[in-house]
């Protein structure tokens, strides 16, 4: 191996032929955000065919992509590009994150649906994207059922903080059309980054000069997000009514479910699965029937910290002590 200050280069056998790989580190050319030198690979090889070099290339695809089979990779936006934020994360099964009967099969048929017509789009002269809300109170599984969703669908998740400082029209703009390939787009808590245009006065006042991205930047880049590939965009949000109904309107916003507090049904599945024992439909019966007797609202998270607080117990002290639910 040959180094010097800014470079070096190997010579490796692949497929009996012999490769000269040669690493440049630009000295003039850093990309600004991120303060990181760029880098040239040359691969050099006697021969006509170059075939070698694209099996090389798929090579290392296919080798990148092992590493993260099974996994479910985040992205931030950071400066003018997308990051990968932490570890790929282990993919969380569809059915961990319990919504009311339907929701989840409602939104995965749409996607799946989206994602294996594009011919659909393109001969109606639509955009190949599809826009999705869900609301509803913390702690309902929103977030959860997103990245579940994600890991089933084989995509990646692109998270943007629209109440960013230093997030412009122009930035994001640009974020959405060099969005990774098949990813969701996430906007998260939608309502805390605008106002409606009906609020008063007072409310506006409130959030101004918290951001630049405006409201009707956001509305462009909605309508701009267009690409050869699937676009999704999932937006969240707490309050419904806080949302300007242009920014949900069919096109931007193409499905909206309300995520709620739990019904008997999520109350007694959630149960079945953290107590799986031979008896675990009747008490999960009992146990739902329970909850719903004290006519108090309880949302998945609290009943998923409960679960945890008894996890080593017998099903039936889990039943003796529900109303702790809301004492933990
Ligand atoms: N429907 C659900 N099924 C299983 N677990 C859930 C569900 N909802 C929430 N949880 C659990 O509760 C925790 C919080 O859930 P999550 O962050 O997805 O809620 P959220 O609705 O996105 O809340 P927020 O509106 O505050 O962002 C997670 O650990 C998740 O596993």
């Amino acid at each position: 191996m040959k180094f010097q200050s800014n470079c070096c280069s190997i010579q490796l056998g692949y497929q009996s032929t012999w490769i000269r790989v040669e690493r440049t580190r630009e000295q003039h050319t850093l990309d600004l955000h991120m303060g990181v030198p760029w880098e040239t690979v040359t691969l050099t090889a006697f021969g006509r065919d170059k075939s070698l070099y694209f099996n090389i290339l798929e090579e290392a695809r296919q080798m990148a992509l092992k590493q993260h089979e099974g996994k479910t990779l985040m992205y931030v936006g950071l400066g003018s590009e997308w990051r990968q934020f932490g570890q790929p994360r282990r993919k969380r099964p569809i059915q961990s994150v319990v919504l009311d009967e339907g929701i989840s099969d409602r939104i995965l048929t749409d996607c799946q649906e989206f994602i294996s017509n594009p011919s659909w789009y393109t001969e109606r002269g639509i955009p190949y994207r599809r826009g999705y809300l869900l609301y509803g109170p913390p702690g309902c599984g929103k977030s959860s059922y997103i990245t579940a969703l994600a890991g089933e669908l084989g995509f990646s998740i692109s998270v943007l903080n629209l109440s960013e400082r230093g997030l412009s029209d122009d930035r994001l703009n640009h974020l959405l059309s060099v969005a990774p390939q098949q990813t969701i787009i996430l906007l998260e808590d939608i309502d805390a980054a605008f106002v409606s245009r009906e609020d008063t006065p007072q409310q506006k006042s409130a959030y101004e000069g918290l951001n630049r991205v405006t409201f009707s930047g956001l509305l462009n880049c909605l309508d701009g997000v267009a690409s050869t590939e699937a676009r999704i965009v999932f937006m969240t949000t707490n309050y419904l009514e806080r949302l300007d109904p242009a920014l949900i309107r069919p096109g931007r916003v193409d499905l909206k479910e309300y995520i709620g507090y739990c019904s008997a049904y999520q109350i007694e599945l959630m149960f079945r699965r953290f107590y799986p024992g031979s008896d675990s439909a009747l008490q999960a019966k009992l146990f739902a029937e329970n909850i719903k007797s004290f006519d108090k609202k309880v949302s998945p998270a609290q009943i998923q910290g409960f679960f945890m607080f008894y996890k080593h117990e017998d099903p039936e002290v889990v039943l003796k002590n529900c109303e702790m639910i809301w004492k933990l």
